[in-house]
């Protein structure tokens, strides 16, 4: 569904060049439900905003659902937009008219896009669990009720792909639960594919794989250990930390072989700028520089 291939985007700005993705690559098959963690700053946003068509990128190859993202032309954009992507963000305000119900709101993309399916937008506010405040005004739902409101506006057109930025950020535990069990049970129905971005380790934990994104770069992948076990499973960790849980951690290599090592890990052998590199027929070694005496003789 998504392929990211040495992805690069660079914001200009009078005096300062920031380089927010460094060649970043990324695969997300049809149907996956999956998370990208990072800390801020670390490029997830920009990622995000270039699948959804709202950014384009500066380099490299992005390609989803059959459209080539670097070369997409404005006018296909559009339609881009409108019948591949949902989007679902933190600050749900941008996607919701106040002073129309709840059905009415999800009704909207359907008339842009030309045909209004109310059997279909009902079915979604059943499914987000909304059956009974439909015809309420947004003003009258809470903020996790609107919540819930924009993620059934964001797959009004039947999209392929559901983009989520922090969509727990600002709900409690109980809605954040309620919203990704939503996620698995729409991934589940519908077969759409959900990309989560966030910093929330623990609402990582409620999906089967998490992409770790550091300076603009994957730099590691966490498997489920066993993939039927879902958010709602019994024994499934929510807190902190709960992604080593049941998750197995890789690093993530690309093509030419390169990887990142964790800080931490660099700093406690010692190691900066250069480091010897061995290979014993079955590990491979990274250590400090051995001297460099021997070097010379
Ligand atoms: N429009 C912009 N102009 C200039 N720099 C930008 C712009 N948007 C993002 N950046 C920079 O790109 C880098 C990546 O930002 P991005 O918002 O993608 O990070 P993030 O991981 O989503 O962070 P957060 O979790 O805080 O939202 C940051 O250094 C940021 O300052």
């Amino acid at each position: 569904m998504i392929n990211c291939e040495g992805l690069v985007k660079i914001f200009k700005s009078e005096d300062i060049e920031v380089v927010a993705l460094q060649g970043l690559n990324l695969t997300v098959e049809q149907g996956e439900m999956m998370a990208i963690i990072g800390n801020s700053g670390s490029g997830k946003s920009t990622l995000l905003n270039i699948l959804g068509g709202l950014d384009r990128p500066s380099a490299g190859q992005v390609h989803v659902g059959g459209w080539d993202l670097l070369k997409i032309k404005e006018e296909q954009l559009v339609e881009y937009k409108r019948k591949t992507v949902g989007f679902v963000w933190q600050n749900n305000a941008r996607n919701l008219l106040p002073y129309l119900s709840a059905l009415e709101n999800v009704e909207l993309p359907m008339t842009l896009g030309g045909k209004v399916d109310r059997e279909y937008a009902k079915q979604l506010l059943e499914w987000v669990g909304l059956k009974d405040r439909m015809r309420s005004r947004l003003t009258q739902l809470s903020g996790g009720e609107q919540q819930r409101v924009a993620i059934a506006i964001a797959l009004a057109n039947r999209p392929a792909m559901l983009l989520a930025d922090e969509p727990t950020g600002s709900v409690d535990t109980a809605t954040s639960d309620q919203i990704m069990s939503i996620f698995r049970k729409v991934n589940q129905e519908l077969g759409i594919t959900i990309v989560i971005v966030t910093h929330d380790l623990a609402l990582a934990g409620k999906v089967d794989r998490v992409v770790a994104i550091r300076d603009g770069l994957t730099s590691t992948e966490f498997l489920k250990r066993n993939p039927s076990l879902d958010g709602n499973a019994a024994g499934f960790s929510s807190q902190e930390g709960g992604l080593q849980d049941v998750h197995e951690a890789f690093v993530v290599v690309d093509r030419a072989g390169r990887l990142q090592v964790p800080k931490e890990y660099l700093e406690s052998v010692g190691i900066s700028g250069r480091a010897s590199m061995e290979f014993d027929g079955e590990k491979i070694i990274i250590t400090a520089p051995k001297s460099l005496e021997g070097d010379s003789q």
